[in-house]
């Protein structure tokens, strides 16, 4: 090749030193020959000045890569961190990569080893971490998920100032991408998607509706106290787990109100949301490591397993209601009924102007409502059943009112059941020492002022209400008891500051399902105090941990009397 080059060139040579040659001579050929050179010349330049860009290109795509992880792992969390201590933030300093989620997570392993004693300081056990930050650097303090700057928030003020931001600089957390796989859906949405899904899903828990969905209520209830009278039958008592109990309720409940079908029909998907949730907790915060949940790990494989069967489990559910919908049959008007709607106007174009819900939107929402509609419920009747068999006087309060206002009452009125003010006061008094949710999040996701701090993009906020509710200098000396006479006169005159107490949240993002959830509870509870007196089993260990909500984390076993 070289050798047929140079011979090449030669000719080129003899060509350029005879220009005025006799024009016969093989110099016209070779003439072609040179021309062809060159042109193979300028290719073989062009491919060279390609390669080399090419490196170039290559090299700085990895260069900005290797900027892009050392700025995410190092550089950034540095400057977040110098930006917050600046402004008089105290706390722990970033660790690479892990930040804070090895000691953290041996803390909370730690405290899980064992129960503890059957009194209501349980914030050690909870969150043993945030409690030891709190007392070291104040109800402000920062620490690390990861290459993330978490800012945990006790001061009401603050708080209530972060639930109330207009700015939309602050987003629901996108931190862990497992939730997603659990509480997807409205619950994670920000912006005009958020806005438009809770426009159509608000008139599921109107007043009126509510009121409707009473017999609906009252059908699930019966059915537990049946069984329960059954248990009781042979000798007057029995002992239980309540905590299944209440969750297949709870489950019962959403299912006939919201999706019209029962827990039967829907337990395979409860069954599977439940695992995932325990997987979620088991992940830890580990999971904020960016690409966790790609690696090839067994519960990895299984979350994606379960998600995909959810998944198959709705899809099966929605087309079923949608073929009943297109036959001419009227939705149920529940929730499904008022998503479906949605969609279906869509695909017959009648109305462009609205919003509709695509069927991934519906099946996302699905999976959240099965999810939040039971486990938050189901945890608040567990901890009441708990706490009253704790504290009997309370207990047989409650009773005498209910077997005063509601009596024997098959299907008690709306009314009936909002005369029942000491069954109020109790679950308040349990939505503040053992809340369902024990702390919120928000990300930063442009620069935002709060309280006088401005917080730069990517750091994860954290309202820890869990400790406000303890609070003594809100809540007084004896924060740490359960005395549901604080909230005699209502929450507001429990305790003045709005940040205090939000057990279903604050502002535009409050629980959707408030409503719903305390008329259920007080119809629950109403039913089972008129049928049944309870105390603690001696298996009962008090030992309350954190699963996405707040579960006794050995079950809660009772003994049951009949009345
Ligand atoms: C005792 C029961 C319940 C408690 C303590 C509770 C608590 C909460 C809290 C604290 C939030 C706000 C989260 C945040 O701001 O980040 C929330 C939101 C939400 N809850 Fe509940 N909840 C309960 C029952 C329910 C029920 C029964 C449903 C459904 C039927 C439900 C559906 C939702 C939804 C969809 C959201 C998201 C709302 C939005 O972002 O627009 N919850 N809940």
């Amino acid at each position: 090749m070289e050798g047929k080059i140079l011979s090449k060139i030669y000719i080129l040579q003899r060509a350029n030193s005879n220009p005025g040659g006799d024009e016969s001579f093989p110099l016209m050929s070779d003439c072609a020959d040179a021309r062809k050179i060159e042109r193979q010349r300028k290719k073989w330049k062009k491919l060279g000045g390609f390669l080399s860009i090419s490196v170039s290109l290559v090299s700085i795509f990895a260069l900005s890569w290797i900027y892009k992880i050392l700025n995410f792992v190092w550089l950034r969390p540095r400057k977040v961190e110098r930006t917050l201590k600046q402004q008089g933030i105290r706390g722990l300093t970033y660790k690479l990569l892990i930040g804070n989620l090895k000691e953290s997570q041996a803390m909370i392993d730690e405290a899980l080893s064992k129960p503890i004693n059957r009194s209501h300081s349980i914030v050690t056990r909870l969150e043993p971490f945030i409690t030891e930050l709190a007392q070291n650097y104040g109800k402000v303090a920062l620490s690390w998920l990861g290459p993330y700057a978490r800012v945990s928030i006790m001061d009401p003020e603050l708080i209530k100032e972060v639930m109330l931001n207009k700015s939309n600089h602050l987003e629901k957390v996108k931190i862990n991408p497992l939730i997603e796989l659990v509480a997807p859906g409205l619950a994670l949405l920000d912006g005009e998607k958020w806005a438009a899904h809770r426009r159509i899903m608000n008139p599921a828990f109107h007043v009126d509706k509510l009121k409707r969905m009473l017999p609906a209520i009252y059908t699930s209830c019966s059915t537990l106290i049946d069984k329960w009278r059954n248990l009781v039958v042979p000798d007057g008592s029995c002992e239980l787990d309540v905590w299944p109990e209440l969750h297949h309720l709870t489950a019962d409940v959403i299912s006939r109100t919201s999706f019209g079908s029962s827990y039967k029909d829907g337990m395979q998907i409860f069954e599977l949301l439940s695992e995932q949730a325990r997987l979620f907790t088991e992940a830890g915060q580990f999971a904020c490591i960016p690409g966790y949940r790609y690696f090839p790990t067994k519960d990895n494989y299984r979350r994606k397993e379960i998600d995909r069967r959810v998944r198959a489990l709705l899809k099966d559910m929605i087309m079923n209601r949608e073929k009943v919908m297109k036959m001419g049959q009227t939705s149920e008007n529940d929730l499904l009924g008022l998503m479906m709607e949605s969609n279906i106007r869509d695909s017959h174009e009648h109305d462009q102007a609205l919003y509709s819900m695509s069927i991934e939107d519906i099946i996302e929402e699905c999976k959240l409502f099965f999810f939040a509609g039971q486990e938050t419920t189901a945890v608040l009747l567990t901890w009441t059943i708990v706490v009253l068999s704790m504290h009997p006087d309370w207990q047989q309060r409650a009773r005498e009112e209910v077997l005063q206002f509601i009596g024997k009452a098959e299907t008690p009125s709306i009314n009936d059941i909002n005369n029942l003010k000491i069954v109020t006061m109790i679950l308040h008094e349990i939505l503040r020492l053992y809340p369902p949710v024990i702390f919120l999040v928000r990300t930063v996701h442009k620069d935002t002022t709060i309280g006088g701090f401005n917080f730069p993009p990517g750091v994860v906020l954290t309202l820890q209400t869990l400790h406000v509710y303890r609070d003594p200098e809100l809540w007084g000396f004896d924060a740490e008891e359960f005395n549901p006479e604080r909230f005699a006169g209502g929450v507001a005159s429990a305790c003045k500051n709005l940040g205090a107490f939000m057990p279903f949240g604050f502002g535009p993002r409050i629980c959707i399902g408030q409503n719903f959830a305390m008329m259920e509870a007080k119809v629950a509870l109403a039913m089972i105090l008129r049928d049944f007196s309870f105390e603690l089993s001696p298996d009962y260990a008090h030992a309350p941990r954190a699963v996405l909500t707040h579960h006794p984390q050995h079950g809660a076993q009772i003994i049951l009397h009949k009345v």
